[in-house]
């Protein structure tokens, strides 16, 4: 087959992922300030966009399905300046012509002149804040994955899916970022002037594969191509964060050790590590909790990589070898750290992941077990 299984869903989620990456890259290229969240993490303009922008194509589209998405407009309504920069990037992200942005000559995007008001924007934006659940259908949405990558110039990736009955279905990932080859060097950090063919669109659907293309439809690379993840091969490279806080790279250290891997871990932002290995860059990536695994991760993080490892051949889990629940709610609550290898070398590797865990003392996170009381 040389395009994805064709569904209306698919084609909403491209339109929808492609229309927020102009925003997002618009706003990449003027070296964006941000806010701090209550969470002491980052937000920009360009998340408040691509979020704005994804859910009002898809309540266009869909409007009985709720959305999970990591955004809320609150922010936006005390600051009338920041509220006007976000509605004219959505408007022009709206605007655009579909065939010559996504090359999707038949389909017809609904949204209207009124989805790029103020109100609408913040309107749109708060339609992510569905609950989620195990039943039912719903969308979830990471607007910018790697805001802190985003800002320091690195990769980012705007990540929609479609999750049906706790388990993700379709997903479309644009990693504005990152060249459609390795063989094409990644921007170093801090170049904002973008990467030529304009980055990668990645897209799985549940039984239908793992493709990709670029995401500009004027490269040599415009149509969509089958990815894998490389078949366990002698040597084996790792995948990481780039923040030190956000996964337990010295447990990752012990681990490379114990599968004798010497060359260093790749880091990089946000979900185009899933991306990466999927396409066979690398080969295995790593999210082991920190300290005693108390954050929970969510779902919005985690839903569109995992579906394009596994449809790529690869396994995921988290670190007690228990598939990633997303009908949990909001969190991955039922989850900790994520483990993510060929199917073939999965085993090896949760082993080998499970080895380090008891090594430090740490061995209940592989058990799936909580933290023993002090
Ligand atoms: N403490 C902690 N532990 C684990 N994960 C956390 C933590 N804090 C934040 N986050 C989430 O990490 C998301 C970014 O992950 P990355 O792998 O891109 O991190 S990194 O910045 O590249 O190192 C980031 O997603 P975005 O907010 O969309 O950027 C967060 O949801
Ligand atoms: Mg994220
Ligand atoms: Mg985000
Ligand atoms: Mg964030």
């Amino acid at each position: 087959m040389s395009h994805p299984p064709a569904s209306v869903e698919l084609s909403t989620a491209i339109s929808a992922v492609s229309r927020a990456s102009l925003a997002t890259s618009s706003v990449f290229r003027s070296i964006p300030s941000s806010l701090t969240k209550e969470d002491k993490s980052p937000v920009t303009l360009g998340d408040f966009a691509a979020q704005a922008v994804v859910n009002s194509v898809l309540h266009a589209h869909f409007s009985q399905d709720k959305i999970v998405a990591e955004e809320e407009a609150s922010a936006l309504k005390e600051n009338g300046e920041l509220r006007g920069k976000v509605t004219a990037l959505v408007k022009e992200a709206l605007q655009r012509d579909e065939a010559g942005l996504t090359g999707q000559k038949d389909f017809k995007p609904q949204w209207t002149e009124k989805a790029a008001s103020d109100e609408a924007v913040m309107e749109s934006i708060d339609l992510g804040s569905y609950s989620g659940g195990s039943s039912g259908r719903f969308w979830t949405l990471d607007p910018i994955d790697g805001t802190k990558g985003f800002l320091r110039g690195g990769q980012y990736a705007v990540c929609l899916a479609l999750v049906e009955s706790g388990k993700p279905t379709l997903a479309v990932m644009a990693c504005p970022n990152l060249p459609f080859t390795k063989d094409v060097p990644k921007p170093q950090e801090g170049d904002r002037s973008g990467v030529d063919g304009g980055g990668s669109l990645f897209v799985a659907v549940k039984g239908g594969g793992a493709w990709q293309r670029s995401l500009n439809l004027s490269a040599a690379s415009a149509s969509f191509q089958p990815i894998s993840m490389r078949p366990r091969d002698a040597s084996l490279t790792f995948c990481e964060s780039v923040e030190a806080g956000h996964s337990s790279q010295g447990t990752n250290a012990e681990i490379a050790k114990l599968l004798t891997i010497t060359a260093p871990p790749v880091r990089m932002d946000s979900q185009a590590k899933y991306a990466s290995v999927a396409r066979g860059d690398g080969d295995v990536y790593l999210r082991l909790p920190t300290g005693k695994g108390e954050y929970q991760e969510k779902i919005w993080d985690h839903a569109s990589g995992q579906l394009l490892c596994e449809e790529a051949g690869g396994k995921v889990t988290d670190c007690s070898g228990k598939d990633l629940d997303f009908g949990q709610g909001r969190t991955l609550k039922l989850n900790k750290g994520v483990v993510v290898a060929h199917r073939d070398a999965h085993e090896e590797v949760l082993k080998a992941v499970q080895e380090a865990l008891e090594k430090e003392g740490r061995g209940y996170l592989a058990r799936g077990e909580p933290a023993p009381a002090l």
